[in-house]
């Protein structure tokens, strides 16, 4: 039986063969585009060089490189990966976050990368370096260390350190004109790791003494540790696999031979071996301590055995079996929060006080507010971690510098499965100029999640994004963020398995910090201006007087 005559067919059959012929070709296109370049649709900038975005993306210059991104092509864009690297993805859409960090956070491990570094840093596999499992465990103990009400009680501990920085700073103005000059980067340095040695691991380096050997060394492998490492990014993705190799000595040996030719390595080394030795003795003298004396006999450490890492010995020592950390472990952890604690929020205060400082009006504000906060107190008492929480300008200016001064500017994942992630912000195809609305993330792509430039974004933010405007926090209702991050709606903190656990600590000692500060200095600006650069965190340095070093020169006068 014939439905059609040859003649009517024919050209429906055409047709058909050309529609089909078309839909199987673009299929076949789109399907070999991917294969070759499966983000080729997504628009990105340009890398400045044939070897592809890594040195664009981890720049010193970088930083407005950063928060160009969403700002021109995207909340994702494509990071052409060069003559010899694969394409990466640069992401700031907040759905495609809230997949990565949350929802499917299993496909979207810590790369390799910063995990192998972090682990040569700490010299094992503390929470900085593990995944899944693992990671839980070791989360569980840390996790307990940093409740609110946990941290509350470290607040005596933190005005200790701060008196000691108040007096310093004092002892600096004695008997000069107002308006001395002083680096305050430098005094916030040692307030920090004077805080976090307390607090965090009951040690005192005594920061605060000119003298003081323990501190010169310590802080001198502490603080190159980070921008030594930001310069070995080409070696970061073997690290992973070398710090693996056993046995040690043979590691080590190899590491001696490698580094020999490469100053910048060969500093790297001698920062890590200056650190560890100092959490080796303070970890043994606590076990000793516990296996002669029991908990009673931690009473003699700096904190009064009342520290963060004591209490994670003491939980991890009561721990069931198979439920213990190694003492490698507890190690590695006790270096993770020593320096997950200190240079972010160093730089973040220090960065602080050079933005008030331009804000004579911002100053007065604050101190008229915590002075009739204290007014309300004996005058012997001081504002508890409760008090200073309940200051509503001292709260928008903490979280407005943390939204536009994110100490950590990106962090950087990668793919172990294919995964399809949804986006709040659809991306306009560069090939076919349709609007795709979820994205394939291909097995293997790095992706690299801009913290700092999803908190600058003016879609989510405004257009006023990149302004410092602490006033949009006091109007709670007018800040909206879509961004899943744990603090604020702002990714500085990140969010997920792997959100910072010191978040709460951090915030505590920010307020406490500048609070006794402000009552008792008052701060201008030098004429120059100050230029941040990205390190692993934020580099501070004057204009022209860059060979000077990283600092943050700030007028101060006692009032
Ligand atoms: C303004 C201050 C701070 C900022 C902006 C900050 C930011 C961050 C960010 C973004 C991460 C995630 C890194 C990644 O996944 O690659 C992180 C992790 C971490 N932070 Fe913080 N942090 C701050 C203060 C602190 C403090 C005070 C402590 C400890 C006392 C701390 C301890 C840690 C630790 C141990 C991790 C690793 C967590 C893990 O991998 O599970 N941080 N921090």
């Amino acid at each position: 039986m014939t439905i059609l005559s040859k003649d009517s067919v024919s050209p429906l059959v055409t047709a058909a063969c050309a529609l089909s012929f078309v839909a199987i070709a673009t299929s076949s296109f789109r399907k070999w585009m991917r294969t070759k370049k499966p983000y080729a649709f997504i628009p990105g900038p340009e890398p400045s060089s044939a070897v592809g975005y890594l040195l664009d993306l981890h720049s010193t210059e970088a930083l407005p490189w950063h928060f160009n991104i969403p700002e021109e092509f995207g909340h994702v864009a494509r990071l052409k990966g060069g003559l010899v690297g694969a394409d990466a993805l640069y992401i700031t859409d907040p759905a495609a976050l809230n997949a990565i960090l949350i929802r499917q956070q299993a496909w979207f491990p810590e790369s390799t990368e910063f995990a192998g570094l972090f682990g040569i840093i700490h010299c094992g596999d503390g929470v900085a370096s593990v995944q899944g499992r693992e990671h839980k465990k070791q989360r569980k103990y840390m996790d307990a260390l940093f409740t609110a009400s946990r941290v509350s009680k470290l607040t005596p501990m933190f005005y200790q350190v701060t008196r000691q920085l108040q007096a310093k700073i004092t002892n600096a103005l004695a008997g000069k004109p107002p308006g001395q000059v002083l680096d305050m980067l430098d005094y916030l340095t040692r307030a920090a790791l004077e805080i976090i040695g307390t607090a965090g691991i009951g040690h005192t380096f005594n920061s605060f003494d000119d003298k003081s050997e323990a501190f010169d060394e310590f802080h001198g492998a502490m603080t190159s540790v980070l921008p030594l490492a930001s310069r070995l990014f080409l070696v970061l993705p073997f690290l992973d696999s070398w710090r693996k190799i056993q046995p040690v000595w043979l590691r080590r040996t190899l590491a001696s031979i490698a580094t020999f030719p490469w100053p910048a390595a060969k500093k790297f080394r001698s920062a890590v071996d200056t650190m560890h030795p100092v959490y080796v003795e303070l970890y043994n003298a606590r076990k000793k301590a516990m296996e002669e004396g029991g908990s009673a006999a931690l009473a003699e450490t700096a904190a009064g055995g009342k520290d963060l890492i004591t209490s994670m010995i003491q939980a991890n020592w009561d721990a069931d079996e198979g439920d213990e950390m190694s003492e490698d472990v507890v190690l590695a952890n006790m270096s993770s929060i020593v320096h997950g604690g200190q240079e972010t929020t160093s730089s973040a205060l220090a960065r602080f006080l050079s933005i008030v400082a331009k804000d004579t009006d911002l100053q007065q504000r604050l101190r008229v507010e915590l002075q009739e906060a204290k007014a309300k107190k004996a005058p012997s008492e001081d504002l508890d971690f409760n008090e200073l929480e309940r200051l509503p300008l001292l709260d928008a200016v903490v979280r407005e510098m943390l939204r536009i001064y994110s100490p950590v500017t990106f962090v950087w994942r990668q793919t172990t499965k294919d995964v399809i992630v949804p986006l709040t912000y659809p991306i306009r195809s560069t090939i076919t100029g349709e609007e795709v609305t979820e994205l394939l993330i291909e097995q293997g792509t790095a992706v690299y999640l801009g913290l700092s430039s999803a908190n600058r974004s003016t879609a989510i933010w405004g257009p006023d994004a990149a302004e410092f405007k602490p006033e949009r926090w006091l109007k709670r209702t007018q800040v909206e963020s879509k961004l899943p991050g744990a603090y604020s709606g702002m990714m500085t903190f990140l969010s997920g398995s792997k959100v910072c656990p010191g978040k709460i600590f951090a915030i505590l000692e920010m307020k406490l910090v500048l609070s006794v500060l402000l009552l008792a200095f008052s701060f201008e600006p030098i004429p120059e201006p100050i230029d941040w650069r990205m390190g692993i965190t934020l580099e501070p340095r004057v204009r022209g007087r860059e060979k000077e070093g990283v600092q943050v020169p700030v007028r101060v006068t006692m009032l």
